[in-house]
């Protein structure tokens, strides 16, 4: 026992020196360390809000997107925190967009309080303010200022009231381009699949809407010298992208359908027999709010009776053939074309194909584009051929406007897809009907707000070398190091085995 306190007293580690240099040592790690973590802790998140409304033919929604306040200018991280759809229904339209009160303008503004209001409970006060407002209208709009631009005047005045009202930064309400509206809808699903930021291959965007349709992709064989109109170009993270888009205003699936029906009440008043409705759909309408669209208006036949009666017979197969009639493929003046006489590269990649695409092919169980082609079309005309009492009872919830047109609107979907661009049996299974992208919904309004805002940097962003957790940990190994370099380099004062007392 003696020996072993000798050895103690004699060991140069119980000196106070070397406690004292040991207990330093551990505190500089630690407030080294300490320093390092609260230098660079991430700031609590604090976020920035924006808000769009988009106006469309069939209806109004508004959105809210939200992102962290310090990456202002790092996106990737823009999110829909909450979207209200503003719900009137009148006599005339059945849920109307802003474009449906030509007649009565005042009430667009009023229309848009409730969802408006919902967003000034939802953005916090003090973000109010900077919070920048938009309203961009599409197809219904373009659509009302070529007939009466007058009314398209009075409608935006009095929206621009109803916005300013709110304690929001009110950046301005428009009709957006067919252009804007496609390139917008592009930039909006790839930014949401990342694809943007990464440099990946870029995803092909189609919206079908209730007035217009747009196809926006890349394609390797496009840069924009053939048919320049169809082209918008970005510069987006340090990548150029040309892309090409088109916009056909008067075939959204309302306005299709009109043209449809147009077509077939052109063989003779009275009884409109149409293989796109089911059998046993029999309906009395109205000639003058067939016509009422710019998108028909020249065909309406003369002397016609007011009404006309609209009965179904469903029949896939006819049904695509008298929606081809609403379709020219005999004119084009350039290498390719879609319809129409307009340009069309090759198709190429994978394409998100939302809104109306979703709607419908949701209700109908065909969104999943592994099904063969042919199965589709099979179940389709299945579909069609059921007669409408049926259809009816097993969808008591759905309004009977829309169910009365699923038929036509599957049977669109597939000849706009396939007779109209061009998309082949193979080529089919590279569409994927979505809905939202990580909680946002696809469309072009996230699009819109990121380039309004100059969001996504045309340069990619400089990041930090290392993130924070990495660069905490280089700082304690290196703090470590020093640490035990320093208990190595006291080496001369450690016992020396020589010197160990022998234990007897
Ligand atoms: N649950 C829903 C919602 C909408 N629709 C229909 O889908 C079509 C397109 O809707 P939407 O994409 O909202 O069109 P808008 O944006 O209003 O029209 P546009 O883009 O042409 O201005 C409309 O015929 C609408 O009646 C539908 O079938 N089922
Ligand atoms: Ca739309």
């Amino acid at each position: 026992m003696s020996a072993q306190r000798e050895m103690k007293e004699k060991n140069p580690w119980h000196t106070p020196v070397t406690i004292i240099i040991t207990v330093i040592g551990v505190i500089a790690i630690v407030a080294l360390v300490t320093v390092a973590v609260l230098q660079n802790r991430p700031f609590p998140q604090k976020y920035k809000y924006g808000i769009v409304l988009d106006a469309g033919s069939s209806h109004t929604a508004l959105y809210i997107y939200e992102w962290p306040a310090e990456k202002d200018n790092n996106t990737g991280r823009v999110e829909q925190t909450h979207s209200c759809k503003i719900l009137v229904e009148n006599a005339l339209a059945f849920c109307p967009g802003i474009s449906s009160y030509a007649s009565a303008p005042s009430k667009a503004g009023q229309s848009l309080t409730e969802c408006m209001q919902e967003a000034v409970q939802r953005v916090p006060e003090k973000r109010r303010g900077e919070t920048p407002l938009y309203l961009g209208a599409t197809a219904g709009m373009r659509l009302l200022n070529m007939e009466n631009s007058a009314a398209s005047d009075s409608v935006f005045q009095s929206v621009k009231k109803a916005l300013q009202m709110f304690p929001f930064s009110y950046q301005g309400a428009r009709i957006l381009s067919g252009q804007e509206e496609g390139a917008f809808g592009w930039v909006t699903v790839n930014y949401l699949d990342d694809r943007l930021k990464q440099g990946l291959e870029t995803t092909g965007a189609l919206d079908l809407g209730g007035a217009s349709t747009q196809i926006s992709f890349v394609s390797d064989n496009y840069n924009g010298s053939e048919s320049p109109s169809n082209s918008v170009t970005f510069r987006l993270y340090g990548n150029d992208y040309n892309l090409y888009t088109h916009s056909f205003l008067c075939y959204g699936k309302d306005q299709a359908l009109r043209m449809t029906l147009a077509h077939q009440s052109q063989a003779g008043p009275g009884t409109v027999l149409d293989p796109c409705f089911h059998p046993g759909y029999a309906e009395i309408k109205n000639y003058s709010v067939l016509y009422d669209s710019p998108c028909v208006s020249d065909r309406k036949p003369q002397g016609a009776p007011a009404t006309f009666n609209h009965t179904g017979n469903g029949n896939f197969l006819e049904c695509q053939k008298t929606i081809k009639n609403i379709f020219n493929f005999t004119d084009c003046k350039y290498s390719r074309c879609s319809f129409n006489g307009v340009f069309q590269p090759l198709l190429q990649g994978p394409f998100g194909a939302f809104s109306a695409y979703y709607f419908v092919m949701n209700f109908l169980n065909l969104t999943d584009t592994s099904i063969p082609l042919d199965d589709v079309k099979e179940k389709l005309k299945r579909y069609c051929a059921t007669p409408w009492n049926q259809i009816r009872q097993r969808h008591p919830n759905i309004k009977l406007k829309y169910l009365a047109e699923y038929c036509f609107s599957g049977t669109y979907i597939l000849t706009l897809l396939t007779e109209g661009y061009n998309f082949t049996s193979e080529s089919y299974s590279d569409i994927k009907f979505i809905e939202k992208i990580k909680g946002s919904d696809a469309g072009w309004t996230l699009g819109y707000m990121l380039n309004l805002t100059n969001m996504i940097p045309a340069e990619a962003p400089d990041s930090p070398p290392l993130p924070h957790a990495g660069y905490v940990s280089i700082v304690t190994v290196i703090a470590v190091l020093i640490f035990i370099l320093f208990i190595l380099s006291l080496r001369p004062l450690w016992p020396s085995c020589s010197k160990q007392p022998q234990i007897v």
